[in-house]
């Protein structure tokens, strides 16, 4: 008979793994702690946006093979494979993640469990976690149940989580016996089958797997960041240097795209988790190079806005900034540590007006920025603005058509902080164009457009 799973932790991964867990054929319960969360997700409805998603969700609540729970006990009576999905954000007072949440997970399910059974760890996490959860959830369930624990960290993307969780590059079963594989390859059959690639190992090396793959990216992305700013000093352009170097495929084509940096929930909060256990573990030097990815990132943000104050005419104070994007990348709504958010925060901060929009991340910002001026379309958040800031890459603003900006922008004056709108379109319209890491763009015919 084919296992009954658990999800433990429904947000962003969570109820992503539910919903394709179901796809899969499974029976999946999922288990949260916040009551709004669990209410809508029971209703059928997905309380973040993400593609693709809350059809998956809608059918399958409907058809009865996935449903929502606050009880771990009856988790732990039908579960039996528990993947375990709650959130590992960065502690607040140091840069070590915190296990709070994945610690009360453990200590609420295991008293309840009663047969054999895998609890599969998804959070990303240091390495030494799977091992300390073992001997905890072990000493808390009850003797003689049989209960093992494996690592199978998640490599998705928001904005592509349903494709990633259905066809990913690989999988990574972290196990701790031959029992531990077969079950997961169970649960994984028909994506093995496909011709999925997957890497068993023991569960401190699937940690590790995911922190580096996460600590890979974020240096690749600091690299390109950090060449731009080496180009904006010798007047070179790092869009086409990084046009050039996706041609070499040891380098590859992904992660070089130079801009305002990266955010989300998980690549800054990763790479600062992997130092700092690297630093317990003694190994702190051999990493230092993730302190100064983490550093070149921030100053991304601070470049940008550094490019729209020289474009404000050296001061923010009286003016009007206009923000395209608040969300942390596109096809999502999930604002964690937003660079578009931090950028227009920092704007604020120095004493302009801001007005930010984005097509699906707006409700979030309105609630986590409450003194910002959150605008119904693009065009809104350009009115009366002195520059315009393009922070999060959504299609419809590649699309826009400049001129209707420049029908109520105070002053064409445009800071591409993603490096991916068409400068000529933008100065063709009367737009002078500015972009990390690229010479500035003065308007073409500015008298032609909004004489
Ligand atoms: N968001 C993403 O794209 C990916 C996230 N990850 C990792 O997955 C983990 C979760 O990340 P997200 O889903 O983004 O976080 P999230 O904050 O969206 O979701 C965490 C969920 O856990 C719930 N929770 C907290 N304590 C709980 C408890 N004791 N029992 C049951 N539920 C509890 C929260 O209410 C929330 O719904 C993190 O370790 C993250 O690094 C890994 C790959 C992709
Ligand atoms: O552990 C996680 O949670 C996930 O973190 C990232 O996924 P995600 O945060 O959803 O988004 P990415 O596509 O990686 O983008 C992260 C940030 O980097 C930025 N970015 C990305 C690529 C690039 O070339 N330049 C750049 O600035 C994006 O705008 C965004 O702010 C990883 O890509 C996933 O494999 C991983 O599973």
């Amino acid at each position: 008979m084919s296992p009954y799973i658990t999800v433990i932790g429904t947000g962003y991964l969570g109820a992503t793994h539910a919903a394709c867990m179901a796809e899969l054929g499974f029976r999946v319960l999922g288990v949260d702690v916040d009551q709004q969360k669990l209410a809508k997700l029971a209703a059928g409805e997905l309380p973040f946006y993400e593609p693709e998603l809350a059809e998956l969700v809608a059918r399958h609540v409907a058809s009865g093979r996935l449903s929502f729970t606050d009880s771990y006990e009856h988790a732990a009576e039908v579960g039996d494979v528990h993947f375990l999905c709650v959130g590992t954000p960065q502690q607040p007072n140091t840069d070590g993640a915190d296990l709070s949440y994945l610690n009360a997970a453990a200590d609420r399910l295991a008293p309840g469990l009663q047969r054999p059974c895998l609890v599969v760890g998804k959070s990303t996490v240091p390495v030494g976690t799977a091992d300390a959860l073992t001997r905890r959830i072990q000493a808390a369930a009850p003797a003689g149940t049989g209960v093992e624990v494996a690592w199978n960290p998640e490599f998705l993307r928001e904005g592509y989580a349903v494709a990633d969780t259905l066809a990913p590059d690989r999988l990574v079963f972290g196990v701790q016996s031959p029992g531990g594989e077969r079950a997961l390859r169970d649960v994984y059959a028909s994506l093995l089958a496909e011709g999925t690639p997957v890497v068993t190992t023991d569960v401190r090396t699937a940690e590790l797997i995911k922190a580096s793959a996460n600590s890979f990216l974020a240096t690749k992305i600091s690299f390109i960041n950090a060449i731009a700013e080496l180009c904006e000093a010798a007047g070179a352009d790092v869009v086409k240097l990084a046009e050039a170097l996706r041609y070499d495929p040891r380098i590859g084509d992904r992660f070089l795209s130079p801009g305002v940096g990266f955010g989300g929930g998980c690549l800054p909060k990763d790479i600062r988790a992997l130092l700092a256990r690297a630093n317990e573990l003694g190994v702190g030097s051999a990493l230092r190079f993730l302190d100064d990815a983490d550093r070149t990132n921030l100053r991304a943000r601070r470049r940008v806005v550094d490019l729209a104050r020289q474009e404000c005419g050296g001061s923010f104070a009286g003016r009007r900034v206009g923000v395209l994007g608040a969300a942390f990348k596109p096809n999502s709504d999930d604002i964690r540590d937003s660079p578009a958010l931090a950028v227009a925060a920092a704007i604020q901060a120095a004493g302009a007006e801001i007005a930010v929009y984005d097509p699906q991340a707006n409700d979030n910002a309105r609630k986590h920025f409450p003194t910002m001026d959150i605008a119904l379309s693009a065009v809104d958040a350009a009115r009366g603005a002195h520059v315009l800031l393009h922070l999060t890459e959504w299609p419809e603003f590649a699309g826009a058509d400049p001129a209707e900006f420049a029908a109520v922008a105070a002053e064409r004056r445009i800071v591409d902080g993603r490096n991916t709108l068409d400068p000529a379109r933008w100065q063709a319209a009367g737009w002078r164009f500015r972009a990390p890491g690229r010479p500035q763009l003065d308007a073409l015919n500015p008298e032609e457009v909004n004489p």
